[in-house]
C-alpha cells in the first residue's frame, strides 16, 4: 500500500442528521492525528463526474459548528443511477470512468463513503473498477444496513417520530379521533416500531408483518369498549394494502417513492368502525433538524474509526457498531444482509407484551 497523504470524503443517498458530525470527526482525526489532507467531495458521485470535480479542502478551523448541524453541508444524491446516468437528451450513459477520473484528478489516496445500502453498493462497484481505496460509514434513517446494529440518522429520526406521536396524542384525546401517523423507513419498519413503542401507539403496522384490517379495527373497538375513544396508529410507509398492493408515488426521473398508505388505513378504519380519522404524513421532517446527542456521538465514533481503518490499510470495509464497540466488516457483507425488523426480536416482543396491536392478532 502506498503512503496515505490525502483522503476524500463524500455523503451519498438520502441525507440525515449526524452526517456533519461524521465529517467533523474525520477532519479532526485525519489532520490532527495523521497529518493528512482532507477533501470534501460535493454531491457524492455527481460531484466527481464533473470536470473539474466539485470538491473543497476541509480544515480544522472551520468545522466546529458542524457537530449540531443537520443535513450534509457537502450535499448528496439519491437519484441518477451512475451506471445508466440520464444525460438530459433522453439517452443514458455509464459514468463510472468519469467518476474514477474525478477521483484521480483530486489526487486522493483513499475515500470515505458515508451511505446506506444503495450508496455503498454503488461506491463499492466503482471502487473495484477504479482501484479506489474505499472505507464505508453506514448512515440512513431507515436503519436497514446489515452488519451494524445502528446507522447514523436513525436515532434522530426516531426521536422526531416519537415526538410527533406525543403531539398527536393530546389532539387525538381532545377530539376522540383515530390519528394515523405515516413514517418513513423504506422496506424496514424500524422507525415505526421503535417510535411507536416510545410514543405509546395503540397499533403499529410494519412491512414485515402482514396485517388484517379487521384486527386493526377490533383493537379500536376494544378501546372504545373500555371508554377510550381515541387511538394512535403508526404506519410504516412500505406497508401494503390488505390485498397486497404497494402504495407508491412516482416522481421525477421515474423514481418510485413510498407514500399514501396512511390515507388508505385511515379510510378503511373510518368505513368499518365509524371513527373519525385524521392522517399525518411525517415525511422529510424525520430527516431534518438538529442531530440527537446519540447521532453526534455515533458520528464522532464512526469518523474516528473510519480514519483508523484507512491508516491500517483495511479497505473495502465498513465501520459498524456491535456489542458496545466499533468493528469493521466487509462492505459486501453489509450490503448483502438488508436488515429488516426481526419477528422474534426484542422490540416485537415488547410491543406484544404492551398489548400494542401489530395487525395480525
Ligand atoms: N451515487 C448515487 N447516484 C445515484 N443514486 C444513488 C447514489 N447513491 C445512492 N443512490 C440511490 O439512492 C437511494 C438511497 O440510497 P441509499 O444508499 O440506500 O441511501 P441510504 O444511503 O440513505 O440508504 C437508492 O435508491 C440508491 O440507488
Ligand atoms: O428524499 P426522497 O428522495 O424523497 O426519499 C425518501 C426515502 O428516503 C428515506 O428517507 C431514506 O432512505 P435512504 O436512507 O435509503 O436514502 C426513506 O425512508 C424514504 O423512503
Ligand atoms: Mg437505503
Amino acid at each position: 500500500m502506498g503512503e496515505i497523504k490525502r483522503i476524500g470524503i463524500l455523503t451519498s443517498g438520502g441525507d440525515c442528521a449526524g452526517l456533519n458530525a461524521v465529517i467533523r470527526s474525520v477532519v479532526h482525526h485525519a489532520i490532527g492525528t495523521y497529518g493528512w489532507e482532507v477533501v470534501g467531495i460535493q454531491e457524492a458521485t455527481q460531484g466527481l463526474m464533473e470536470n473539474p470535480p466539485k470538491a473543497i479542502a476541509l480544515h480544522r478551523d472551520n468545522i466546529d459548528h458542524l457537530l449540531m448541524m443537520g443535513g450534509t453541508f457537502l450535499g448528496t444524491t439519491n437519484k441518477g443511477n451512475p451506471f445508466a446516468f440520464p444525460m438530459g437528451d433522453g439517452t443514458v450513459k455509464d459514468r463510472t470512468e468519469d467518476i474514477i477520473a474525478g477521483y484521480r484528478q483530486l489526487g486522493l489516496d483513499a475515500l470515505i463513503g458515508i451511505g446506506g445500502d444503495g450508496s455503498l453498493a454503488i461506491l463499492r462497484r466503482i471502487a473495484q473498477q477504479g482501484g479506489i481505496n474505499l472505507v464505508g460509514i453506514p448512515k440512513t434513517i431507515d436503519n436497514d444496513v446489515g452488519a451494524t446494529e445502528i446507522s447514523i440518522g436513525f436515532d434522530t429520526a426516531t426521536n422526531i417520530a416519537t415526538e410527533a406521536l406525543d403531539r398527536l396524542h393530546f389532539t387525538a384525546a381532545s377530539h376522540n379521533r383515530v390519528m394515523v401517523l405515516e413514517v418513513m423507513g423504506r422496506d424496514a419498519g424500524h422507525i415505526a416500531l421503535a417510535a411507536g413503542i416510545g410514543g405509546g401507539a395503540d397499533i403499529i403496522l410494519i412491512p414485515e408483518i402482514p396485517y388484517r384490517i379487521e384486527s386493526v379495527c377490533n383493537k379500536i373497538r376494544q378501546r372504545q369498549a373500555q371508554g377510550k375513544n381515541f387511538c394512535l396508529v403508526m404506519v410504516s410507509e412500505a406497508v401494503r394494502t390488505e390485498l397486497g398492493d404497494q402504495v407508491k408515488q412516482i416522481q421525477q426521473f421515474g423514481e418510485d417513492r413510498y407514500g399514501g398508505i396512511g390515507k388508505y388505513i385511515a379510510e378503511q378504519i373510518a368505513q368499518r368502525t365509524g371513527a373519525e380519522t385524521r392522517v399525518t404524513v411525517l415525511g422529510h421532517i424525520q430527516r431534518g433538524g438538529i442531530p440527537s446527542p446519540f447521532d453526534r456521538l455515533l458520528g464522532s465514533v464512526f469518523g474516528v474509526a473510519a480514519v483508523d481503518l484507512i491508516a491500517a490499510g483495511k479497505f473495502d470495509h465498513m465501520v459498524a457498531w456491535r456489542n458496545r464497540q466499533t468493528i469493521s466488516v466487509p462492505i459486501e457483507e453489509a450490503i448483502q444482509t438488508y436488515q429488516t425488523v426481526k419477528l422474534d426480536g426484542a422490540l416485537v416482543k415488547t410491543a406484544r407484551g404492551l398489548g400494542i396491536c401489530l395487525g395480525n392478532d
